[in-house]
């Protein structure tokens, strides 16, 4: 692994950034459809001239940019290109990136994954990234450990926005927890160890689940892990930034609405994906304060 800056941890950092900008984050997904809708051609030069919009649409705007890999992926190692730029132009204008990836696998391998992503030596470096615990929390433990180390988050997969996700994450295990609950408790644990270490420099965690906006009243579970909630669903999959509260209840401060379709539909125009994402800060500040 490359040598270490110090920096803040990634909770940390997202707080600050959340209480400046409004905690939205907004999703690049160059679906094919979309690249069709903004007259775009569905290959590499089409993949550029979209990411390019958003990044200048978004970097200075709001709080946190959600690549989704798979889109750029599939264009090869000319993606990945496309795909390294737009990290590190994010990152330099101070938006938070969360790299939507959903790494998992045995931990020998996830320790590749984990400095894909989290090794601030690597092209992919990003703020967060998305991870799956299919292979038990434990399989994870290389990420937690380089995300620690250099500063980085995660957010694990809990209660997916999608309505297949309850066949996995409803599964009560032999203690008589759902593994989606089971998924939030790790978190909490690993949220709580590092309070431990540093109340004043962690006032949010860096280890954070993924619940879907679109699930409905959540009481049942504890979401209080003193960690982000990165919640998409707003927009394209039905919900809206009104049900917020209702899903979320107390935890709503701690919240990452994301929206991609919603706004990226505006497109190609600068100026009107610029005000797509400010309709969607707003109304996700005034539902959030509303239930303050
Ligand atoms: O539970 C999940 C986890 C991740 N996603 C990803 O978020 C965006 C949502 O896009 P929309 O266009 O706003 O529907 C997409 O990249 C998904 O892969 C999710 O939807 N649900």
């Amino acid at each position: 692994m490359s040598d270490l800056e110090p920096r803040a941890p990634f909770g940390a950092r997202l707080r600050r950034v959340m209480d400046e900008r409004g905690p939205l984050c907004v999703g690049i997904d160059p679906h094919a459809a979309l690249l069709s809708s903004w007259g775009l051609a569905d290959d590499i030069a089409g993949l550029e001239a979209f990411t390019r919009a958003c990044v200048e649409a978004l970097a200075d705007t709001v709080a946190v940019v959600k690549p989704q890999s798979a889109f750029f992926e599939r264009f090869g190692s000319r993606g990945i290109a496309v795909l390294e730029k737009a990290v590190a132009e994010l990152r330099a204008a101070g938006t938070l990136v969360v790299m939507d990836a959903k790494r998992g696998d045995i931990g020998s391998t996830m320790a590749a994954y984990a400095q894909t992503f989290l090794d601030p030596g690597s092209p992919l470096f990003s703020d967060a990234l998305t991870v799956s615990p299919y292979l038990g929390y434990g399989s994870l433990k290389p990420a937690v450990d380089l995300a620690r180390e250099s500063g980085s988050g995660l957010f694990v997969l809990a209660l997916t926005s999608n309505p297949e996700g309850g066949e996995v994450q409803h599964a009560v295990r032999a203690d008589g927890r759902d593994v989606g609950a089971t998924m939030l408790a790790h978190l909490a644990e690993e949220n709580a160890e590092d309070a431990a270490e540093d109340a004043a420099e962690v006032p949010m965690g860096s280890f954070g689940a993924v619940v879907g906006a679109t699930l409905g009243d959540l009481s049942s579970y504890d979401l209080d892990i003193n960690g982000p909630l990165l919640a998409p669903g707003i927009g394209a999959q039905g919900a809206t930034a009104a049900d917020l509260p209702a899903v979320f209840g107390a935890a709503v401060r701690n919240v990452v609405p994301n929206v991609s379709r919603g706004v990226l539909r505006a497109g190609p125009s600068v100026p009107a994906l610029r005000e797509a994402a400010a309709r969607f800060a707003d109304e996700v500040r005034e539902a959030v304060a509303a239930a303050a």
